[in-house]
This record gives C-alpha cells, sequence and structure tokens, in this order.
C-alpha cells in the first residue's frame, strides 16, 4: 500500500462510519416515523380518525394510563347496576365484563371516536374495527393477505418463536399441515381416555384435600389443578410423556408468558428495546434458553424410544422433510412444540377455572348440568360416545357461555400483508387490525339486554341461533386460521367437568376476589377459590 493510501485510511474509515450511521438513523426515522406517519395518512384520507400519537411512543402512554386507573369491579357495582351481573349464593354480584377491565383504552376511544378508529402501539399502526358489516366481511375472508401481525414475533418471539401461531405464508402453512391432522376429531376420540386417567388425578388430589380439611368442605384454589389437568393431556396425548417429565417446561413457559405479559405496554413496545441486555430481557432470554435445552431433551429421548405416531413424531419428521440446516430443524422443532405447548395449556385450563367459577355461582345451572352427566353417563365415566352426546346439551351451552364472557384470546388480531379492502374501508399493507372480541361478546345490542349475564340457555339452538349477529362469536377465531385444537379443548372440558361434577359440590369461596386480568390470555387475577364437598 503506498503512503498516499495509507493518508487516506482514516477518512475511508470514517466516510463508511459515517455512511453506515446515517443509513441506521435513516432506517430508524423510517421504522419509527416516516412509515407509520403514512399508514395514518392513508387512513386519514379514508375518514377514520384516532387519538393524536407522540412520535415514538405512539399512544402507549394514554393505555398504560387508563390500564392502570381503578377499574370499577364487583365491589364497586352501584346498586342500579346490578342487572350486568349474576348473584351468588351470598348475594355477591360478580360482572361479566372482563373487557372493560382488560382493555379499558378500547372501550373510551369507540365512545370517542366511533367503532372504526385508528391507535399507535408504539410505531406499530393499528385499526380498531367493530363495525359487524366490515366484521363479516374480515370473519369469511379466506385470503392469506389477512395474516398474523409481524410485530407478535417481535413482542412474543421467546414464548412461540416462528412456529404455526408467528408466522405466515408457506412456513405457516407447511407447519399446520403437519399439526392439524393429529387434532382432527378422530383422532381426540382416542384420546378419551388419557383425559379421564388425567381428571381422576385431579379428583383423588381434591378428596385427600377434603379428608385432611374440617366440616367436610375444603377451600381449594383450583388454577393450578386445571394447569396440571391440561399440561398432562397436552404432553400426553402429543408428546408422548406425562405433565411430571414435562413440569419444567410448563413453569419456565409460564415465567415467560408473566414476564412478557408484564411488557405488554411499557418501553419495550419501542423498536430495538428487547434487544437490550436490560434486567428483565436477560431473565427473559435465559428462560428461553433453559425451554429450547428442556425441550430438545424430550426430542433426545424420543429419539432413543421406538417411534409413536403422535404430534411430536409429526414434527419430527415435518423438520427432516423441510430441507433444513441441523440448527434450523432444532428451531423448527422447539418453536413448534412451544406453539403447542403454549397453546393448549393455559388456554384450556383458563376455561375450565372459569366455568367451574360460573358454576359455583350459579347452582341452577351447577345442578342441571350434574343432572344431565348423570342421564348421560349412568354412573360410568366418559368414553367418547358419552362425550358426543353431551354436543348440543347443558354442558356444551354452559362452555359456549363460558367462552363468551371470559374469552381466553381477547382479541383478534391480523395484519394486512397486501392492501385489502372491506366494506368501505382499505386496509393499508402493514396495519394491524385489532377486533375486540371479549367486547363482542357481551354487546347488548348483539346479544339483547342480558348480554352480561350467565345464561347458557342462549345456547340451546346452537351457537347460529344463539344471537342477532352470531359471526362475532369467536372464541377460537375465525377463517383460515381458525383454532386447530378445538375440537381437542371441547372434548378435555367436558371430560374433566364431568368428572368434576359427579364427584364434588362447589360454591364460590368468601375469599374469592373476582378480578380477570389480560396475562396474555384473560386469567383471574387471584386465581379462584372454590369451597368443594364431597357429594
Ligand atoms: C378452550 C381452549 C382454546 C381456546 C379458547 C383457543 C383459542 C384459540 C384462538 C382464538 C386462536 C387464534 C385463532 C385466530 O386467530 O383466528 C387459536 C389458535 C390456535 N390454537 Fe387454540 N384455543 C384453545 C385450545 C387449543 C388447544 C388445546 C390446542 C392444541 C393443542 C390449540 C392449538 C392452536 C393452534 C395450533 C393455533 C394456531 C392456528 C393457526 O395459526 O393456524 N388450541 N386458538
Amino acid at each position: 500500500m503506498d503512503d498516499q493510501v495509507l493518508q487516506q485510511l482514516p477518512r475511508i474509515a470514517f466516510a463508511v462510519a459515517l455512511v453506515g450511521i446515517l443509513s441506521m438513523i435513516t432506517r430508524l426515522c423510517e421504522v419509527m416515523i416516516w412509515r407509520p406517519k403514512r399508514l395514518r395518512g392513508k387512513l386519514l384520507k379514508q375518514g377514520i380518525s384516532g387519538p393524536p400519537p407522540s412520535i415514538i411512543l405512539g399512544n402507549l402512554p394514554e393505555m398504560k394510563r387508563f390500564s392502570s386507573e381503578p377499574q370499577r369491579g364487583e365491589d364497586q357495582v352501584a346498586d342500579g347496576e346490578a342487572k350486568i351481573g349474576n348473584r351468588d349464593q351470598d348475594s355477591r354480584v360478580i360482572t361479566h365484563n372482563c373487557s372493560s377491565k382488560v382493555y379499558p383504552f378500547l372501550e373510551r376511544w369507540r365512545k370517542e371516536y366511533g367503532p372504526v378508529f385508528m391507535f399507535s402501539f408504539g410505531n406499530i399502526q393499528m385499526l380498531h374495527v367493530y363495525d359487524l358489516d366490515i366484521l363479516k366481511e374480515m370473519t369469511m375472508c379466506t385470503s392469506l393477505d389477512l395474516g398474523r401481525p409481524s410485530n407478535l414475533f417481535r413482542k412474543l418471539g421467546p414464548l412461540l418463536g416462528r412456529g404455526v401461531l408467528t408466522s405466515n405464508g408457506t412456513q405457516w402453512a407447511h407447519q399446520r399441515k403437519i399439526i392439524a391432522p393429529e387434532l382432527y376429531a378422530d383422532k381426540v376420540k382416542g384420546m378419551i381416555s388419557l383425559m379421564v386417567q388425567s381428571s381422576m388425578t385431579l379428583v383423588k388430589s381434591w378428596v385427600d384435600m377434603i379428608d385432611r380439611s374440617e366440616g367436610g368442605a375444603a377451600d381449594i384454589k383450583i388454577d393450578a389443578f386445571m394447569r396440571s389437568f391440561s399440561g398432562d393431556v397436552i404432553s400426553r396425548a402429543c408428546f408422548g410423556s406425562s405433565f411430571c417429565e414435562g413440569e419444567q417446561i410448563f413453569v419456565k413457559l409460564r415465567g415467560l408468558q408473566e414476564a412478557l405479559s408484564e411488557k405488554m405496554l411499557g418501553n419495550d413496545n419501542i423498536h430495538g428495546f428487547r434487544q437490550l441486555p436490560t434486567k428483565s430481557n436477560r431473565a427473559i432470554w435465559r428462560l428461553e434458553k433453559e425451554v429450547w435445552s428442556l425441550i430438545l431433551k424430550v426430542v433426545k429421548e424420543r429419539e432413543g424410544a421406538k417411534s409413536e405416531k403422535d404430534l411430536l413424531q409429526m414434527i419430527l419428521d415435518g423438520a427432516k422433510d423441510g430441507h433444513l440446516s441441523s440448527n434450523e430443524m432444532d428451531r423448527f422443532i422447539v418453536d413448534n412444540c412451544k406453539n403447542i405447548y403454549q397453546a393448549g395449556y393455559e388456554t384450556t385450563a383458563v376455561v375450565a377455572s372459569w366455568t367451574l367459577m360460573l358454576l359455583a355461582s350459579n347452582s341452577d345451572w351447577q345442578a342441571k348440568v350434574r343432572e344431565e352427566i348423570y342421564q348421560v353417563c349412568a354412573g360410568q365415566l366418559p368414553n367418547s360416545a358419552t362425550i358426543r352426546n353431551m354436543k348440543t346439551e347443558q354442558m356444551t351451552m354452559v362452555i359456549h357461555e363460558s367462552l363468551r364472557l371470559y374469552p381466553p384470546v381477547a382479541i383478534f388480531s391480523r395484519e394486512a400483508q397486501q392492501d385489502i379492502k372491506f366494506g368501505d374501508v382499505l386496509v393499508p399493507k402493514g396495519v394491524t387490525v385489532w377486533v375486540p372480541v371479549a367486547t363482542l361478546h357481551i354487546d347488548p345490542d348483539i346479544w339483547g339486554p342480558n348480554a352480561a349475564l350467565f345464561c347458557p340457555e342462549r345456547f340451546s339452538n346452537g351457537v347460529s341461533a344463539s344471537c342477532r349477529h352470531p359471526h362475532v362469536y369467536m372464541p377460537f377465531g375465525v377463517g383460515p386460521r381458525i383454532c386447530l385444537g378445538q375440537n381437542l379443548a371441547m372434548a378435555e372440558l367436558k371430560v374433566v367437568l364431568s368428572i368434576i361434577l359427579s364427584n364434588f359440590a362447589f360454591s364460590l369461596s368468601p375469599s374469592y376476589n373476582h378480578s380477570p386480568v389480560m396475562r396474555l390470555v384473560i386469567e383471574p387475577e387471584h386465581g379462584i377459590n372454590l369451597l368443594v364437598k364431597k357429594l
């Protein structure tokens, strides 16, 4: 190298660094300022308004402020409002309006800006849709141009990776094709006996607790039991192991769920914050690594054992068919296992808990469903035929009503992968659509004046006759991305509820404090305590 070039080196290095910094700043401006502004402009042109956002945080500060204001709970219900809840036998009013508690900001903005409005989740441009005609078109849309929001991966990557829940396009189609057949109704039929076994473990624990307690009734916090039940079913049915063997995976996934849900409205929504080595991010990365190793350990054990034709085997075979490198294969396996554990574990458990809370506070329905179980099961444990016979009966009506009042997945969300039109609204590519399912589920204009009451009889002629606009009832989602596990979940719920109801009578414990919260799914903040007696 001659002297002249050597002399120029610092200048060249400076120029390269400057170009690098400038392109980084340009990229940041594009992601955080210009793109959101362009998308807002396209929505504004159509007459869609919304709360004015700040440059970097969007509407996050207001969302956080509204969410931290005390919401009117059970103890704050005014006399004249008793009609919006059910009274339990102690005459406490349980208000079934979780949407105003978990997403108060959406309710406020809807009142101010109408059913279709925009807001900004950090730099993500959101479109809130509550117009029934637009919703009808949207629920019938089978186009893959309406995909899962890409920010789901950014927000929940450590929990879900790029599995079937978060991916889009051909990657998603490949994963769904592998998983779907293992969750079809005929496969679920073969899983009933192991659901019965898992339920009987729960019965034994409750009987022991009642025997140890005074007065023949035990005050039981039921949530962990419901999670053990659904975790056991998923582990055995899909992964060929038991809940005890997979327990560490569930514990760590729950830890990840809690840590990530705490960040939902925090500064981590600002582009790049999740990559910073803060204390909470480091804890999340540690948990993610631990889950990764634990799942690969289950996989290693499977490789040594004789091959079973279950969901895990399908995922392993699917990974081999995908022409992936060894590391990509591990990621495919881990991400999809995490998705199944997560999708099937928390949701079913929390629905079982809410349903028991509703039956505990409505003793007439508890008696009706128990009577039906006596008739259908005739003293035997449930099997696939008896579960099928409960298709349109009281049990199914109660589960539908529970899913209406407490849908675990409170928001139906999609991102426009291309510009896409519904009614008069053109949703520009990159905009995330939010449909507040929990709010639609208790709207009196849709369900009538008893919308916020527990009234399972509304489902006596099935979902399609339950209200004026049955397309808004979507506890399992709609369209091509509809829940793959709904047959499994419904069977699990019928089995565990049948077995509990035929062994125990229960009421709400005086210590129960009704407080639904959002931790990725709508959960009871303080758990659910029941007073349980043997029958
Ligand atoms: C009562 C329990 C359950 C509820 C309420 C529920 C609800 C949902 C919802 C709302 C979605 C999103 C649908 C959409 O965006 O349109 C979903 C997706 C999914 N669920 Fe469930 N789920 C439950 C149980 C299960 C179980 C037991 C499994 C399997 C083990 C499962 C597996 C899945 C999968 C794989 C997806 C992703 C489908 C896709 O993106 O293609 N779910 N579920």
